[in-house]
């Protein structure tokens, strides 16, 4: 048996940060990740990198070929780097085996045949096992070729011609864009009438049309009832009719990855299956912790990161910052031009009772769009006029996934909008619309 200051299970996010930092603290660290095609995390390996690098590659006119093996390249760069960032530390150890607890203490290690190579023990245990796609139980998507989820989407050999999408969240609509830029026939099957439902009317309703207008084809308001194959491609039967194409992409939501024996331990889960942490993201049991998608909540790279701090803070800080004071969680979907969010829309602020001023500005009224050739967009703010704080922003437009960061800093420090308005900003510029998006 061997034992660490701390265990951390799942190379994710906040796992290998806290691995790092508390390494050059002179604690004695094991990371036990079951994949080695995984070292960095879902991230790096088969979520936001690959998939804002395939993005780019077809936003800049690259063909499907050209865009994977780039996507391979950097990749590949990123997981290298990041072993070696951690096998390189002296008071790093990786165990590439799967993590199995025995009990609250203990924790095996298990080969590719589940036999025992090593049992760890540790002061304090951290899981960071992350999340992996959906498979909704419908007939036939078990035994259908060609049906997909995001990471073997991205790793295909031939571009499909036409791509099926089910689902139209966020998987589906960065896909969907990924793959209509890269030259293939797109159709998203949605269960619902609308997409972007929890984002402001005429945002969503401008990033359907451009969307439609990139060629992708919306099948709305259809329940998918079976998988099967027709003429040896796969086919989708819905309530409203069957479509087949070259390949299905299944974009319906992320499950936890619980699967790490905690029948043997006190850690108990919620009700959608994530394991259930207190706000200092302590697990039900004292001394372990639960960090990144496993824990449920949003799921964002930034906040596994921001999970790391929290569980630092909780053992060799103050312990004051949790996941109640960690601040306004903006989200870009990269779709294109890319939808960036934070707090509240202004009928969300309108329900809550708030008293708002909306201010509003067209991206083709930006000087900066005829620079970029691009005049799609525009963007929306939401200020309380009793308090002159903003209390949210929805920018569609290109570059609006920095942009964002500006007005979640503003949100968090409460400046007030009128500070934002009249500011000096850099000229040509995206963010220079602020001094006209504030006037409310
Ligand atoms: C297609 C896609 C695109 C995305 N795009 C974005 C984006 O643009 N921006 C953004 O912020 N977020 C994005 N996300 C979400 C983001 O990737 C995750 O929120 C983030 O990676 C959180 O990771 P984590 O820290 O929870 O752990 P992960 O990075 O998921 O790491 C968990 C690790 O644990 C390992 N593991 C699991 N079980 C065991 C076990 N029993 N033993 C050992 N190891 C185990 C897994 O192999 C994995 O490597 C995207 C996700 C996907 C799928
Ligand atoms: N840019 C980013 O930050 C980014 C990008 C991609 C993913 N992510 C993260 O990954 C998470 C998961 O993304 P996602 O798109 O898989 O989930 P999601 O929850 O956003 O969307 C799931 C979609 O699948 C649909 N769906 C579910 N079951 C279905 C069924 N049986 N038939 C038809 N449709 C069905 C839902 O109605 C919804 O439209 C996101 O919540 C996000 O946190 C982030």
């Amino acid at each position: 048996m061997k034992h660490y200051d701390m265990l951390i299970i799942g190379f994710g996010k906040a796992g290998k940060t806290l691995a790092k930092d508390f390494a050059g603290q002179g604690k004695k660290i094991a990371v036990v990740e079951q994949d080695s095609n995984m070292y960095g995390g879902t991230c790096i390996n088969v979520g936001c990198i690959p998939s804002k690098t395939l993005l780019h590659e077809g936003i800049e006119h690259h063909d499907f070929n050209q865009a994977m093996q780039r996507k391979k390249d950097v990749v590949g760069a990123l997981n290298k780097k990041n072993f070696g960032n951690l096998d390189s530390d002296e008071n790093i150890d990786v165990y590439t085996y799967k993590a199995q607890f025995q009990d609250n203490e203990t924790v095996a290690l298990l080969d590719q045949n589940g036999e025992t190579v090593e049992t760890i023990q540790a002061t304090d245990i951290v899981i960071n096992t992350g999340n992996r796609s959906n498979i909704p139980d419908i007939k036939g998507v078990k035994d259908t070729e060609g049906i997909y989820d995001s990471k073997g989407i991205m790793s295909l050999e031939n571009q499909p011609e036409e791509l099926i999408i089910v689902g139209a969240g966020y998987i589906a609509l960065e896909f969907a864009t990924i793959f209509s830029k890269l030259g293939s026939k797109v159709s998203v099957i949605n269960n619902d009438k609308h997409i972007l439902k929890p984002e402001d009317k005429d945002i969503a309703s401008s990033a359907y049309e451009q969307l439609v207008a990139q060629g992708i084809n919306f099948i709305d308001d259809v329940t998918v009832t079976e998988f099967s194959t027709n003429n040896g491609k796969p086919t989708v039967h819905t309530n409203n009719g069957s479509h087949h194409a070259d390949a299905i992409l299944l974009a319906t939501g992320r499950v936890p990855n619980t699967d790490i024996g905690l029948e043997n331990t006190d850690i108990e889960l919620g009700d959608r299956g994530e394991i259930k942490v207190n706000s200092s993201l302590q697990t039900t049991v004292d001394h372990i912790y639960a960090v990144g998608d496993v824990k449920g909540g949003p799921q964002f790279t930034y906040i596994s990161l921001d999970d790391y701090r929290i569980v630092k803070d909780q053992l060799v800080g103050n312990k004051e910052r949790t996941i109640e004071n960690r601040g306004h969680v903006p989200y870009t979907v990269f779709i294109d031009p890319p939808l960036s969010r934070v707090g509240m829309t202004a009928s969300q602020a309108k329900k809550e009772g708030y008293n708002i001023k909306e201010g509003m500005i067209e991206v083709k009224n930006i000087p900066r769009h005829k620079i970029n050739n691009d005049d799609r967009g525009l963007l929306k703010v939401v200020v309380d006029a009793d308090t002159s704080l903003v209390l949210g922003a929805s920018l569609y437009a290109k570059e609006s996934e920095e942009m964002i960061n500006l007005i979640k800093l503003a949100m968090d420090q409460e400046i007030p909008y009128t500070t934002l308005r009249d500011n000096i900003y850099t000229h040509p510029t995206m963010t220079e619309s602020f001094n006209d998006l504030f006037k409310v």
